[in-house]
């Protein structure tokens, strides 16, 4: 009768040695998402709601002046925080470029009946504060990316994520181009 159980006496150690193992070798670190990433996937987000109130106002989808004024802004908290600017520009460039590739992308299709009568928000004194929001967020989390040494971790969970989440190449692409600049180490 003990003979039966005999195996389970010391399978179970093992089990739990070989998960301490993968735990500390940085295993669940690695699927643990890192703040960029969540950030990253954060301002995206916004972006479906961006899109419907360009349809509701039959606005364009770029504004040249409101990029240029979030680049400088996003500029000058980087390089409070200690950040070369050129990288900064560069991370926030490809944010951009994402989010555009999104709305033009949804702008290309009938508004969804999920949204039909859906109140839409101000995209000046609603969204856009949102999205300031999130680069000061993604500020810090972009030192805390270039400190970690782990830039290519980032970048591959960032990849991971969006696809997951069903974005297009199209939006991944520029995101992924610009997290590898603003975590990158030459200008
Ligand atoms: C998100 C918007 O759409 C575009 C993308 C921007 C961005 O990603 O910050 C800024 C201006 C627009 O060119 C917006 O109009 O606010």
């Amino acid at each position: 009768m003990w003979k039966s159980f005999a195996p389970m006496t010391w399978l179970a150690p093992l089990v739990a040695c070989l998960f301490f193992t993968l735990i500390s070798s940085g295993w669940a670190e690695e699927k643990a998402a890192s703040p960029l990433v969540m950030l990253v996937v954060e301002r995206l987000s916004w972006m479906d709601e961006v899109a419907e109130v360009k349809r509701a106002k039959a606005a364009p989808v770029v504004d040249p002046v409101r990029e240029e004024a979030l680049l400088q802004a996003m500029e000058k908290q980087g390089k409070e925080a200690g950040l070369p600017p050129e990288r900064v520009r560069q991370f926030f460039a490809g944010q951009i470029l994402a989010a555009k590739a999104f709305q033009e992308d949804w702008l290309s299709r009938p508004k969804p009946a999920a949204w039909q009568g859906r109140p839409l928000p101000d995209l000046t004194t609603e969204v856009r504060p949102r999205l300031d929001d999130i680069g000061r967020r993604m500020i810090s989390a972009l030192t805390q990316g270039r400190q970690s040494g782990d830039a290519e971790v980032i970048v591959r969970q960032a990849r991971e994520t969006l696809q997951k989440q069903g974005y297009a190449e199209a939006v991944i692409n520029p995101a992924i181009k610009g997290l590898k600049a603003g975590l990158g180490r030459r200008p």
